[in-house]
Order: C-alpha cells, then structure tokens, then sequence
C-alpha cells in the first residue's frame, strides 16, 4: 500500500526540516520527500493541508497491565488509546502480574502487540526479580528477547548497594535505566505532596525530599558505575536543579516529565478530593510546575511522558486515602502540549518533535525516524486546529481515569502511519490485520 501525504508542513529538527512538502509512503518506507510529488497509480492521496507531520511520536513511560490486570487495559486497548494519542511507539513499563522479569515477559509483550497490530510496543524490564529490590532480574536475558531499557517503576530500589548492582549490570547492555526514585521510609503513607496541600487537606504528606535524595543517590552511583541514568517522572524544582547539574557535569544523567505535573499542581485539588489529581509522584507547588515547564524549554528535561496509569472505577471512584495512584494519558498528551505550550508560542514545533519523538527513541535505543527517504514509515499527522473533548464514549483506553475529562482540548493526532501501516484514520482506530 503507498500513501501520498499532500502538503503536509513537516517539522523534523533531525534533518532541520521545517517546510510544506508532500511525503510518499512506500510499503513499510518513506520513499520520497519533496515538491509537488507525481502520485504513482497504487497510491492513496491524502490531502494534508494545514496539518503538521512528524516523526511518529513516543511515549516511554506507560503501564498497559498486561498480563494480570486486564481488566484495567490490555496490550490492544492500550495501543489503541496510543494510536489514538497519536503515538507510534510506547514502552511498557514492568509492574504487570506477573512482573516483567524474564525474556519470556518481554516476547509475550511483542507477540501480543504485533497481535494487536496497531503500534510498536517497546518493553522494559524489571530491574529487580519480582521488582522486589532484592536479586538481579534476567537481564541479559531481557535484553536477548527485547527489552527496550530496565526500571523497577512503581517503586524505588530501596537499598542503594542493589541499585549499584543494577546499573553496573545494566551498563555492560547499553541500556539505560530508568528511576522511579522514592525513598519509602520518607514518603510513607503520604497520599498528596507534603506541604500546604497535605495540611489544608488533613492527609498524610509525600515529601518532595523522597523524590530528591533518591535522586541525588543515583546521580552519584552514575559517577561511580557510568551507567547510563533516565530520572522518571521529575516532579520538583530541586530535583531538576540536581539533573542539570548533573548534566553540567558531563554524567549521562537524563529525565522526563508528565502533562500532569506541567500543567496541574496541588493548589487544582479542593475539598471536592477528585482522585484523578492522585498520582505518584503526587502533584507539586505552583512553584515546581513552573520550574518544570522552564526546564522542558531549556533542554534541561529530555522528554514528555504520560506515565499513563490506567485503573477501574472502583479502584478510583472512593476515597482519597484509598483510591490507587495514576491517571491516564496517552490520548490527552500531545492535545495538552500543543494547546498550553505551542499554540503560544512558548515551545516550537521542532522542540516538540525533540522531546515526543527524538530524544525518547534515543533513550530507548530504538533506530532514528526522519521524514526522509528510506526511514521507517512511522510518522503522526496532526491537525492543531481540530479540538476535542475528553469523554468516556472518545477515550479507547479501557479505563477512564483522566484529570480532563469533560474538557474541550484543541490540537489531535488525526492519521498515525506505523510502518507503513495506517493505524489511525481521520481520528478513528484502524487495526492494521
Ligand atoms: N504513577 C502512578 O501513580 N502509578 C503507576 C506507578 C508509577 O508510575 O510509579 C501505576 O502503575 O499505577
Ligand atoms: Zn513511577
Ligand atoms: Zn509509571
């Protein structure tokens, strides 16, 4: 099947493309990339107008629960909502039942996403066996069958002589690691961010030196074992000042952030306690969101992420106390970026496509996608001026626990090309078999 894209703006910061072009999709292959392109006979032409491409975005950090919690999202209705999103490529992260720890983990997951044939599902594995921070998981093994990168996500490693073991280990496979950092004695029973939130609420506080201190403990083990590092969820000011600085000093120290600490903090929950603002990390000050949107400009915050957390009603509709950590995100992201930071202006397109498609494929040592002739066909149309809102009945993931819901958001995906394949047509899911 080929497929002409007409008139697309293409924005590609790799090939320094920021231009009205068409695009020719050949079988799994951009074929040719150019002016006023000839559309061969066996072509469908797609009038992209007014639509910006770009290299099939990426998010490295979801949790699809598959195997064992299914009934909050499988592998399809996870890629669907990816696709959906506008997403060519996420990266599971390893707390599914059983947990992701073997290279037999790892093929379930691709057997099952090539299955679902809908986008590329790229696994992490556990760092730990049974992410239980105690022994080594098969890593070498993971790494044979798969495994895109290794993180005990969900949980901090508690002893930092077991984190040392990991990232020596995980060094020797030039695979980064991914860091979930809590330190469990400080957070506690912490339900919401220690401060003015837990105190004007009267709940048990999660203090950001949790985050911190863990962060500067990986920090220096990267010095002492060159593994390479990748902070999940950055949630504080100071955090971030201890990424930079690591940065500064040449270590190879990255991070990623979520929409949801960008753009919320802990002053958006009220006495209505909606349980779609709990997540974990918990939202930050006023303060940190605004530390984290300057540094996802600056370059100091690698990529965006949604840490896409999907969870069933009952599991979400109680309260606070007991209610599980984690939204949903994959089908609001790009809405909510292009919508907050490009449409004013404050981030460009090509910044964007750096930290939703770049720097993401880079971390997880995928090949580079360019819209150029000979790379893959993974490629997200977007059209910035389609809104929508978020409603159940519009979500594809199976659950619905997202903070926008009921809001109109400007900005969508409406066409995802996963190798060639169009998984995603005029905004509808399209199963590629
Ligand atoms: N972020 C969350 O609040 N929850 C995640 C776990 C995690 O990312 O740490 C989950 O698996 O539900
Ligand atoms: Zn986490
Ligand atoms: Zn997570």
């Amino acid at each position: 099947m080929a497929f002409l894209l007409r008139g697309a703006h293409v924005v590609d910061p790799q090939e320094g493309i920021d231009d009205v072009l068409d695009v020719l999709i050949d079988g799994e292959k951009i074929a040719c990339v150019g002016k006023d392109l000839e559309a061969p006979a066996d072509a469908e032409v797609i009038d992209a107008a007014g639509k910006y491409l770009v290299p099939g975005l990426v998010d490295m950090h979801v949790h699809f629960r598959d195997p064992g919690f299914e009934y909050k999202e499988t592998i399809e209705t996870g890629s669907a909502a990816a696709v959906h999103g506008g997403f060519t490529d996420v990266a599971t992260m390893p707390n599914t039942d059983p947990v992701t720890d073997t290279g037999a983990e790892i093929r379930y997951q691709i057997d099952r996403a090539y299955a679902a044939g809908l986008c590329h599902v790229r696994p992490i594995g556990a760092m730990t066996r049974g992410e239980k921070g105690e022994s080594l998981a098969e890593i070498g093994d993971m790494v044979i069958e798969g495994a895109a990168a290794f993180s005990d996500d969900g949980h901090g490693v508690q002893s930092a002589g077991m984190m040392r073991t990991c990232m020596e280990y995980i060094a020797q496979f030039d695979r980064v690691a991914l860091a979930h950092c809590e330190i469990e004695s400080l957070s506690g029973h912490g339900v919401i961010n220690e401060g003015c939130a837990s105190t004007r609420l009267g709940m048990f506080g999660w203090p950001a030196l949790a985050e911190e201190l863990e962060i500067y403990r990986d920090i220096e083990l990267v010095r002492l074992t060159k593994c390479p590092l990748h902070i999940c969820h950055i949630s504080t000011r100071k955090g971030l000042d201890l990424v930079r600085a690591a940065k500064a000093d040449g270590l190879p120290v990255t991070c990623e952030v979520t929409p949801h600490h960008l753009f919320l903090c802990e002053d958006d929950i009220t006495d209505a306690y909606d349980t779609n603002l709990k997540m974990n990390p918990p939202l930050r000050t006023a303060d940190d969101a605004a530390a984290l949107r300057e540094g996802l400009l600056d370059g100091s915050i690698d990529c965006v992420v949604t840490d896409h957390a999907p969870h069933a009603p009952h599991e979400k509709d109680c309260e606070w106390e007991i209610s599980f950590f984690g939204i949903v995100g994959l089908e609001t992201s790009l809405p909510l970026m292009l919508q907050n930071l490009v449409a004013s202006g404050k981030m460009s397109w090509s910044r964007l496509v750096e930290v939703m498609a770049v720097n993401p494929r880079r971390l997880l040592r995928l090949d580079p996608v360019s819209v150029k002739a000979g790379s893959a066909a993974d490629l997200t149309l977007i059209d910035p001026t389609k809104s929508v809102t978020v409603t159940p009945e519009w979500m594809q993931s199976r659950s619905k626990n997202s903070a926008w819901l009921g809001q109109a958001l400007t900005g969508v995906a409406t066409d995802v090309f996963v190798s060639g394949k169009r998984t995603l047509t005029d905004g509808v899911v399209t199963p590629r078999h």
